[in-house]
């Protein structure tokens, strides 16, 4: 079975995070980011990146294993071969997207999926936590479409942490930056400690 297929062998008790990541400047807190979810007790990282983000992190200071669009092509050679991004969204229990840039806040919006994390996105099932962290310039923050699309990605059911006010990397000051890493680990934990609504017991 190919090393990509074995990868995404889910483990019971084991609470599995997908990490998506897009081409916001804030991609270069991924290795940070990761390290601190690993970190959360029974949590099991794998991360999905565009082609943009790659320009931002060190794939080499990131410890779990990163999925690109290639690794889609390299799956699947025949109809007899896994899809990759449905094995990813059968695979995670929570997707957390970290940063959202600008562009694939658009594309999510407008349900494009020309890349393995829009993909995997489209086919998400929303029955499990999607959290999204938008991250862009102010400018582009202000942009009325922004909101427009970030209502959207709310009413598919997905929850957005939301951008925080800085100096930004460009020099402009505002809203636009990504949540800080430990909001965003403390979200998801959140969702670890949640029990299973299916499990519970109905009300007598
Ligand atoms: C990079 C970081 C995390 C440093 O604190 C912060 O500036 C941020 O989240 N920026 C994301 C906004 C962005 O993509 N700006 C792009 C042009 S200004």
């Amino acid at each position: 079975m190919s090393s990509l297929k074995t990868d995404l062998l889910k483990t019971s008790g084991t609470f599995n995070v997908l990490v998506g990541v897009t081409g916001s400047v804030a991609a270069l807190k991924l290795p940070f980011m990761v390290s601190q979810l690993l970190e959360l007790s029974g949590v099991d990282v794998r991360v999905v990146t565009t082609e943009h983000a790659k320009h931002f992190y060190n794939s080499a200071e990131v410890s779990v294993k990163i999925y690109s669009d290639k690794d889609e092509w390299e799956l699947w050679k025949q109809r007899s071969d896994p899809v990759l991004h449905i094995e990813l969204r059968r695979w995670a229990d929570l997707l957390v997207i970290a940063p959202l840039d600008a562009n694939t806040l658009g594309k999510i919006a407008s349900g494009i999926c020309d890349n393995l994390l829009t993909c995997v996105v489209r086919a998400w099932d929303t029955s499990r936590p999607l959290l999204f962290c938008p991250a862009m310039n102010t400018a582009m923050w202000l942009h009325p479409i922004t909101a427009q699309q970030v209502s959207r990605l709310k009413e598919f059911g997905y929850v957005e942490i939301p951008c925080i006010a800085k100096k930004l990397v460009c020099g402009d000051e505002g809203k636009g930056a990504m949540a800080e890493v430990s909001t965003i680990v403390s979200l998801v934990k959140e969702y670890l400690q949640k029990p299973d609504e299916s499990s519970l017991e109905p009300d007598q």
